[in-house]
């Protein structure tokens, strides 16, 4: 039945991403929609969208319609996917007509989040629609090799969910998902800097701060940044310095809620797998594997080798379209 399916996506918190079987990662943007307040139609999706988030003036919106890995806001997801799959078909030359499509869900999404995932795929006109576990996902495309009967463990940490997973035998053994990621750590930023500088910051200026000084919990040389907000007892714009040191501090919580799921993930490891997780390694896929110092920080807290995929934004949709070839293998595996 699966066959000639032709298009995996990550329909990601973070990140939208498209992979035809013919040319591999087709689109790469922003899951964000600029939408016109009085009409809803939609005006912009992926980067141009997101360029307009908290600059838009007041008949336009610019949405994330996704929230912690699913599908907060499900007409506006439908429609940011049907446009999406419009600027492929346009951009790239491949036939988006009712194609058969694989995509990925959080392991601790419940089963009425996944009917909408399906259905807002189905709604664009596809044929069929097939889920795979999302850390399943980031395994195959980290190329792991997940049908053999060696156990491996993948952390997949996104925008708005962290993944842990033990995979073997092409399924997962057992998996923790935390409602805790990138967008918590922007957001940690944000509250800090409010608390501390009596200054609001944007959601982009945030991430701004954590690509270019955050750092996991490990030491380093501290960086400084400057960065601009709103006085927020002035009112006025106000330009400040901040140093890594601090903003290490300020995304401690986020951080360690992410080490607890692996850690307990670990813990409730199946003892004959343990073997092969001391030999095999984590392998940290997501864009918060991006974090500096990540590998080291979990290295020093699991005590067992840290590997970062390389390249981590793109595992989970790479692994979607990897399993539109070994989706026969995966589906005897998960009976
Ligand atoms: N260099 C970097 N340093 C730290 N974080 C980064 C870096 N690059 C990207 N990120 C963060 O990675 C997150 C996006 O990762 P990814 O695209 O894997 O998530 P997603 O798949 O959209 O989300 P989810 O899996 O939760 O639905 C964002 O929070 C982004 O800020």
């Amino acid at each position: 039945m699966f066959a000639n399916a032709e298009i995996g996506i990550d329909l990601g918190t973070a990140n939208l991403l498209i992979y035809s079987k013919s040319k591999g990662v087709v689109f790469n943007e922003p899951s964000v929609v600029a939408v016109d307040s009085k009409s809803g139609n939609v005006l912009a999706v992926g980067h141009e969208a997101k360029e307009m988030i908290g600059k838009t003036p007041a008949n336009i919106t610019s949405i994330r319609p996704l929230k912690d890995g699913v599908i907060a806001d499900y007409e506006v997801t439908s429609q940011m996917l049907s446009e999406m799959l419009k600027k492929v078909s346009k951009r790239v030359g491949v036939s988006m007509r009712k194609p058969n499509v694989i995509i990925c869900a959080p392991t601790g999404s419940t089963s009425v989040e996944r009917r909408a995932i399906e259905n807002a795929v189905k709604e664009y006109g596809a044929k069929h629609v097939h889920i795979i576990e999302e850390p399943l996902a980031a395994a195959i495309g980290a190329g792991l090799p997940v049908d053999e009967p060696v156990s491996n463990v993948v952390v997949d940490i996104g925008g708005g969910t962290s993944e842990v997973a033990i995979i073997s035998f092409g399924g997962v053994v057992s998996a923790q998902s935390v409602r805790v990621g990138g967008d918590h750590i922007d957001a940690a930023i944000i509250q800090y800097v409010r608390k501390n500088y009596n200054v609001l910051i944007g959601e982009r200026t945030a991430e701004t701060i954590k690509m270019e000084i955050g750092y996991a919990l490990v030491e380093h040389e501290p960086v400084i940044i400057e960065v601009r907000g709103r006085d927020l007892v002035a009112g006025l714009p106000k330009t400040i310095t901040l140093d890594s040191k601090e903003i290490q501090e300020a995304i401690r919580e986020p951080l360690e809620n992410i080490l607890e799921a692996i850690k307990s993930t670990l813990e409730n490891c199946p003892p004959e797998l343990s073997g092969d997780i001391v030999d095999q390694g984590i392998t940290v896929t997501g864009g918060g594997a991006l974090l500096k110092g990540m590998s080291d920080w979990l290295t020093g807290e699991v005590d067992v080798p840290v590997h970062i995929a390389e390249n981590p934004l793109e595992c989970v949709a790479i692994g979607t379209g990897k399993s539109l070839q070994m989706i026969h293998k995966l589906q005897k595996a998960s009976k």
